[in-house]
C-alpha cells in the first residue's frame, strides 16, 4: 500500500529528474546557440576575407576593421588604418559636391556606390569600384558602416584604350573622324543656344602624295607628325583639330561673336596663320621639305545645318581653294554647292542614261568642195527624259571626270561601226567616211585597241571608213603608248584626224611624229574670219602648215558661203558646217533616200 507521504515523495522524485532534465536540455541548447553562434562568426569572418577589400567604421565614420584584401589594395596594414577616418584614402580628385552626394545617397537609401579615384599608402592615385551600405540597430539608428571596393585600374585602362582607338587617329593621337563629329554635334547645339557663330576649316596638303610616293610613307608619317604639332601650336586648347585620315585635318573653332563679318574675320585669320604655318620647311631625315596646304572654311550658327552639310561645305570650299590655285584659302559660297548638286544629279542621271539606252548618235555631213557628202561626224546626243536634249559640251566633260567616257565612247564607236557597215552595202553610201570623237582617257585605256578591233569584227565596219578625231591634249604628254596605239590602229587602215586644232598645245613637233591624216581648224577661228585679221592669218596659217605636212585640213563651223568660198580660196577642200546641214539623226541625214 502507498501512504499518503509514499505518493508525495514519489511526485517529488519525478519533479527532480524533470528539473534536471530541463537543465540538461537548457545546456544542450546553450551549447547548440554557442555553436550556431561560432559557425556565424566563422562564417562572417569567412565573408570579409573575401577578394574584395573592406572596412568597417563606426557611426562617427572611425574605421573599426580591415581585411586582407584592402591591405593588398590600399598598402594599408590594419594596424596602421584602424581607429583612423577614410579620409585617409582621399585623393584629391573629387570635390566636396561628390562627397556630399554620396552622403546623402547613404542617409537616404542606405547605400552608395561608385566610381571614385583613391590614393595608396604609396601615394599613388588609382581608381576603385566602392559601395558604402550602412548599418542599423533595431532602433533604425546607425551603428556602423561596411565599405567594399576593388581596384578597377586594369578595367580602366582598357576602357581608355578602347576609347583611344575609337576617338583619335592613332599616328597624331588627334581626335579622329568620330570624335570630330561628336564635338561639332555639340558645338552646333551650343551655338544654336547661344547664337555665336563657330567655324569648321578643311585642310588638305597640297603636295602630301609627292612626298610619300618619293621618301617613303615613313618619311610622310613624320611629316604629319609635325604638321599636327604646327596645327596644335597656333590653335588655341578649345578649339578641336581632328585628322580624318591620309592629310586631311580638320579645325573647329568656336564662339566667334554673334556677327558673321566678325566671326569670318576670325576665322580668316587663323586659316592665314595656319597657312602660313604649312609652307615652313621642314626636315624629313636628311631631305628638306616644303609643303603647302589648302583650306575650305565654313561658319555655322543657328541655322538648320548638320554636322554632315557643315563637313561637307568645308570640304568644298577645300575643294575650291584647291582649284583657285593651292596654298589659299576659300568660305563656302552656297552657290558652288548649287553647281555641285546640280554635277551630281547630272552624274546619276548620265550612268542610268548609258544603262537605259537613252544616249543617240546625231550625224553630221562633212563635204567636198564640189559640196558632195564624203562622210559624216558622228556627234552623241542624250535625250533626258526631264531635261530635253542635253548637249555633249555639258555632259562630255562630266563622263571624263568621272570616267563614264570610257563604256560611254564604246558605246559610240559601237553605234557608228554598225551604221558604217550598213552603208557599206548600199552602192550611194559606201564611200562615206565615220569621223568618231575618241577622248583621251578612253584613248588611254590600256584596251582601247584591242576594244575598237573587236568592234570592228563583230560589226562589220570597214577600218578605211573609220576616222577617230582626236584632240591635242592627248599629245600633252610624249606618251610612247599614244603613238603606238595610233601606229597599230593606222595598220588597220584607221584614219586619224586632229580635231580643234590650234585651240590647244600646238607644238608642231608631234604633228610629224605621229600618223595623222588630218586636222581640223576648230569653229571659233572660222566664225570671225571675215572680220577678225588675226582668225584669218591662223587659219591660213593651219592651211599651209597641212599642205607643207601632207595632211588633210577640214574646216568646221562654217555657217555661210563667204565663210566656204574664202576658206576654198585659201586652198582648204573639206567643209563641215551648218551651211551644209546640222547633226540629225541618220533617218534625216540629207542623203539620197536609200542611203538610210
Ligand atoms: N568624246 C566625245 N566627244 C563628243 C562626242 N560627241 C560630241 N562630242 C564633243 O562634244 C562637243 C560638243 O559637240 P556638239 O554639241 O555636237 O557640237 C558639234 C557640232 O554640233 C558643232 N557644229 C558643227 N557645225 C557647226 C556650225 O556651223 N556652227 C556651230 N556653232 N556649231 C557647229 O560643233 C561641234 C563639233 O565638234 P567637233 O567634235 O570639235 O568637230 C564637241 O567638242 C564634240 O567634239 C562623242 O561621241 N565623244
Amino acid at each position: 500500500m502507498v501512504t499518503g507521504d509514499g505518493v508525495v515523495s514519489r511526485q517529488g522524485a519525478r519533479r527532480k529528474r524533470w528539473s534536471r532534465w530541463q537543465a540538461m536540455a537548457e545546456r544542450q541548447r546553450e551549447v547548440a546557440r554557442r555553436h550556431g553562434q561560432e559557425a556565424q562568426l566563422r562564417i562572417a569572418a569567412m565573408a570579409f576575407e573575401t577578394h574584395l577589400g573592406m572596412f568597417v567604421t563606426d557611426a562617427e565614420g572611425r574605421i573599426l576593421r580591415t581585411n586582407a584584401t584592402f591591405r593588398q589594395i590600399t598598402g594599408y596594414a590594419a594596424e596602421e588604418i584602424v581607429g583612423h577616418s577614410p579620409r585617409i584614402l582621399n585623393s584629391g580628385r573629387h570635390d566636396d559636391h561628390f562627397y556630399q552626394r554620396m552622403w546623402c545617397a547613404i542617409a537616404d537609401k542606405g547605400s552608395w556606390q561608385g566610381e571614385i579615384w583613391n590614393r595608396r599608402r604609396s601615394g599613388e592615385i588609382y581608381p576603385q569600384w566602392l559601395t558604402i551600405s550602412a548599418v542599423k540597430d533595431d532602433e533604425g539608428r546607425i551603428t556602423n558602416y561596411v565599405a567594399t571596393l576593388s581596384d578597377i585600374t586594369e578595367r580602366k585602362a582598357a576602357e581608355e584604350e578602347i576609347h583611344q582607338l575609337a576617338f583619335y587617329d592613332p599616328l597624331t593621337g588627334l581626335p579622329n573622324r568620330r570624335l570630330l563629329v561628336d564635338r561639332l554635334e555639340s558645338a552646333l547645339k551650343e551655338s544654336r543656344r547661344s547664337g555665336e557663330y563657330g567655324a569648321v576649316m578643311f585642310i588638305d596638303l597640297d603636295n602630301f602624295k609627292t612626298i610619300n610616293d618619293s621618301l617613303g610613307h615613313h618619311r610622310g608619317d613624320e611629316l604629319l607628325l609635325i604638321i599636327a604639332e604646327r596645327l596644335t601650336a597656333i590653335t588655341r586648347e578649345t578649339d578641336t583639330i581632328a585628322r580624318l585620315g591620309g592629310d586631311e585635318f580638320v579645325v573647329m573653332l568656336h564662339d566667334l561673336g554673334l556677327e558673321a563679318d566678325e566671326a569670318a574675320m576670325v576665322a580668316e585669320r587663323v586659316g592665314e596663320k595656319l597657312l602660313a604655318s604649312l609652307v615652313e620647311p621642314c626636315m624629313l631625315g636628311e631631305m628638306r621639305c616644303q609643303v603647302s596646304g589648302s583650306i575650305g572654311i565654313t561658319l555655322f550658327t543657328d541655322d538648320l545645318a548638320t554636322v554632315n552639310d557643315i563637313l561637307q561645305q568645308a570640304d568644298l570650299a577645300m575643294y575650291q581653294a584647291k582649284a583657285a590655285g593651292r596654298h589659299a584659302l576659300c568660305f563656302f559660297d552656297p552657290a558652288m554647292q548649287a553647281r555641285v548638286m546640280e554635277r551630281a544629279s547630272l552624274e546619276a542621271d548620265l550612268r542610268q542614261a548609258l544603262a537605259d539606252g537613252l544616249l543617240r548618235l546625231f550625224y553630221q555631213v562633212q563635204v567636198d568642195e564640189e559640196g558632195q557628202t564624203t562622210g559624216v561626224e558622228a556627234l552623241l546626243r542624250w535625250e533626258h527624259p526631264e531635261r530635253g536634249l542635253v548637249s555633249p559640251g555639258v555632259f562630255i566633260p562630266v563622263a571624263e571626270e568621272n570616267g563614264l567616257i570610257v563604256p560611254m565612247g564604246l558605246w559610240v564607236l559601237e553605234t557608228a561601226c554598225r551604221q558604217l557597215a550598213v552603208w557599206a552595202a548600199m552602192p550611194a553610201a559606201e564611200h562615206l567616211t565615220m569621223a568618231v570623237n575618241v577622248s583621251r582617257d578612253q584613248f588611254r585605256a590600256p584596251d582601247f585597241v584591242a576594244r575598237l578591233e573587236r568592234i570592228l569584227a563583230v560589226t562589220g565596219a570597214r577600218p578605211e571608213r573609220l576616222k577617230l578625231e582626236l584632240t591635242e591634249t592627248l599629245f600633252l604628254e610624249d606618251s610612247e603608248d599614244t603613238r603606238d596605239k595610233m601606229q597599230r590602229l593606222k595598220g588597220l587602215g584607221i584614219g586619224f584626224a586632229l580635231d580643234d586644232f590650234g585651240t590647244g598645245y600646238s607644238s608642231l613637233a608631234y604633228l610629224k611624229r605621229l600618223p595623222l591624216d588630218q586636222l581640223k581648224i576648230d569653229q571659233s577661228f572660222v566664225r570671225d574670219l571675215l572680220d577678225d585679221p588675226t582668225d584669218a592669218t591662223i587659219v591660213t596659217t593651219i592651211i599651209t602648215l597641212a599642205r607643207s605636212l601632207e595632211l588633210e585640213v577640214i574646216a568646221e563651223g562654217v555657217e555661210s558661203e563667204e565663210h566656204r568660198r574664202w576658206l576654198a580660196e585659201q586652198g582648204c577642200r573639206a567643209f563641215q558646217g551648218y551651211l551644209f546641214g546640222r547633226p540629225v539623226p541618220v533617218e534625216e541625214l540629207p542623203l539620197a533616200a536609200e542611203v538610210v
